[in-house]
């Protein structure tokens, strides 16, 4: 079986990436696997530079290549907010729940027709003398008053899926695979680099 490094200490997220990537005969390996000391500051502005940040950084110290995933909430009626800062929302020693508290508080006086939102997830691939590849998803949804669901992670049980009808956290690892930012950008690096899964290894 192939593995794959995945430049990530958050356990939900690599769940994810095991659900995308199993189909493929692909074990999915962490920083707890390879580099559980590593503390990665997360200095960049945009999703894309958070995420050559983790990906380039673990691929030198490894030598090998790495994939790292920087994604976060997009809320409309919050010009676009917490947006890159998604996992820090709440602050210092911020939680899953922490951050959805802050959010629901941060939209209650909003009507629902205005708290559609998106998923946004920027992966990129380092590798040993390559240049650093980017791909990108999204998936559009919105923010509901409670939350319901107890699977995923982050803001899954308040980010309202229209087409499943469900909230993303009551969706399965397998359903949120499909519907999902980080599926549509695993879909679109397999589209146009696929044989990185195969290489490089
Ligand atoms: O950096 P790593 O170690 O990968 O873990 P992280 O949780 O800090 O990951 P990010 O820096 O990419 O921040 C992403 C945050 O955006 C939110 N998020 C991203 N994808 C999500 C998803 O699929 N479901 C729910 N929330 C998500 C959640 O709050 C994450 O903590
Ligand atoms: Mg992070």
């Amino acid at each position: 079986m192939n593995e794959v490094i995945i430049a990530t200490k958050n356990r939900g997220k690599a769940k994810d990436f095991e659900a995308l990537l199993s189909p493929y005969g692909i074990k999915v390996l962490t920083l707890f696997d390879v580099a559980p000391d590593l503390e990665i500051e997360e200095t960049g502005t945009t999703f894309r530079e958070n995420a050559a940040l983790k990906a380039e950084t673990v691929s030198k110290r490894l030598g090998k290549m790495v994939i790292a995933d920087d994604s976060g909430l997009a809320v409309d009626a919050l010009d676009g907010k917490p947006g890159v800062y998604s996992a820090r929302y709440s602050g210092e020693g911020a939680t899953d729940e922490r951050n959805i508290e802050k959010l629901l508080a941060d939209l209650s006086g909003v009507p629902d027709e205005d708290r559609t939102a998106r998923f946004v997830c920027v992966l990129a691939i380092a590798a040993p003398g390559a240049e650093t590849q980017f791909f990108e998803g999204t998936c559009e949804g919105r923010i509901l008053r409670t939350p319901a669901g107890e699977n995923g992670f982050g803001y899954d049980p308040v980010f309202y899926v229209p087409r499943e009808e469900r909230t993303m956290a009551q969706l399965t690892p397998e359903e949120k695979a499909v519907v999902s930012h980080r599926g549509e950008a695993i879909r679109s690096l397999e589209e146009q680099a696929g044989e990185l899964f195969g290489e490089n290894q």
